[in-house]
């Protein structure tokens, strides 16, 4: 299996797509910045093929109807997919192989931050620190999490935001750079990723209490060792980083009418670090970015941010992803690799 990764020429069958039409694919579509990407992707391409792949039905066919007022042509289809699912990643795999000949972009985007609970304490020395700038932008030592084992016996964080991507993407190998093709891969990560929170010994942080910023890192990490990997093949993966949006994720960190409450706030606090996105169509900035690059421009070692300024204006900033162990997206890869092969 792993040297599996060029498309058998069998697996081109059945496609419904013309060859120019891009076939896109977005995990976590039916709200928040998945759903603003894919509004911003279909007002950018309008010959799109835009998969949303999603585990709550109901909320998918509202977000295609959604998308459909404003785009009335545009060819959107849906998938059944809860990316926190073993046998759901591999249902669906199937799915997108017998509907599809390529994929040109992946958009792993569906995320969980379960049970977080905000250390208020810190929150107000911090903000009597020089280092509050940095505490709004990443969230360090702001937040935990309770996590929980899934009905596969994986931690739920782990196996959400990292694992069951990494497993869609070994799955839809052969439909990833057919016939000498490029084909992308995005990750949807966060500022709250951290090193310190990640370790290679505990890969499903099973014993700490920052699942998210360790599973974040991870993503980060994976994405390198892909781009080390697959560039040669013609896969190419980014990270991007969608700052702080007003979406379901932060609405479980504090109530909405908490966050309405101290909007003002928000918005001078956004003069001084631009990670304030705030709406989803902004934090989307840099997933629409990448779309439109090309890709060999791109640096492998990247996190694309998403930024706006104090003036509303929107831009996406490269920095480079912290890897201070340079073994580590090695190791993960490989670590990763074992647990898809052991499934
Ligand atoms: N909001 C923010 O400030 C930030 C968000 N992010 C990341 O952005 C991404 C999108 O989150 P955001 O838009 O904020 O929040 P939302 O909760 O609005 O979106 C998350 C999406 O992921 C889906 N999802 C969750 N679990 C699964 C699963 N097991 N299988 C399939 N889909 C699933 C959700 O579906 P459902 O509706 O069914 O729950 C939802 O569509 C996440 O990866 C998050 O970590 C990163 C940095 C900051
Ligand atoms: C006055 C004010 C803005 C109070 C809010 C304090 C905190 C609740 C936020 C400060 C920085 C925020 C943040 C996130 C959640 C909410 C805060 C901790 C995220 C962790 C949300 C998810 C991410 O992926 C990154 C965000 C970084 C910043």
């Amino acid at each position: 299996r792993i040297g599996r990764w060029a498309a058998p020429v069998e697996s081109l069958h059945n496609c419904p797509c013309p060859d120019m039409e891009k076939v896109v694919l977005v995990t976590g579509a039916n709200s928040g910045i998945g759903l603003a990407l894919c509004e911003r992707l279909l007002t950018e391409d309008s010959q799109l093929l835009l998969c949303l792949a999603c585990r709550n039905m109901k909320r998918a066919e509202d977000a295609r109807s959604a998308l459909l007022t404003s785009h009335i042509n545009a060819h959107i289809d849906l998938l059944h997919l809860d990316v926190g699912s073993v046998q759901s990643v591999l249902t669906a795999a199937q799915e997108v192989k017998a509907r599809y000949n390529r994929i040109d972009f992946l958009y792993l985007n569906a995320g969980i931050m379960p049970n977080p609970q905000v250390d208020v304490k810190a929150l107000f020395k911090g903000l009597f620190s020089r280092n509050v700038i940095n505490m709004f932008a990443t969230a360090e030592g702001l937040l935990t999490q309770q996590d929980r084992l899934n009905s596969d016996g994986l931690q739920e964080v782990f196996a959400t935001n990292l694992f069951g991507h990494f497993l869609l993407i070994r799955e839809l190998e052969p439909l990833l750079c057919p016939g000498g093709q490029t084909s992308r891969i995005v990750w949807t990560s966060s500022s709250n990723a951290r090193r310190s929170a990640f370790s290679i010994e505990d890969i499903q942080h099973r014993n700490g209490t920052e699942p998210y910023s360790s599973s974040k890192y991870a993503s980060d990490m994976l994405s390198l060792a892909l781009n080390r990997h697959k560039n040669s093949q013609g896969l190419f993966s980014s990270v991007i980083c969608p700052g702080l949006v007003m979406t379901n994720l932060t609405y479980g960190i504090l109530p909405s009418f908490f966050w309405t409450l101290i909007m003002p706030i928000m918005w001078l606090i956004r003069i001084f670090t631009n990670t304030f996105t705030l709406t989803p169509y902004n934090g989307a900035e840099a997933l629409h970015w990448l779309f439109v690059q090309n890709p060999e421009s791109l640096d492998p070692r990247a996190k694309y941010h998403s930024l706006t300024s104090g003036l509303g204006k929107n831009y996406t900033q490269s920095r480079q992803v912290s890897n201070q162990r340079p073994l580590l997206p090695q190791t993960l890869y490989c670590s990763s690799l074992l647990y898809v092969n052991l499934r």
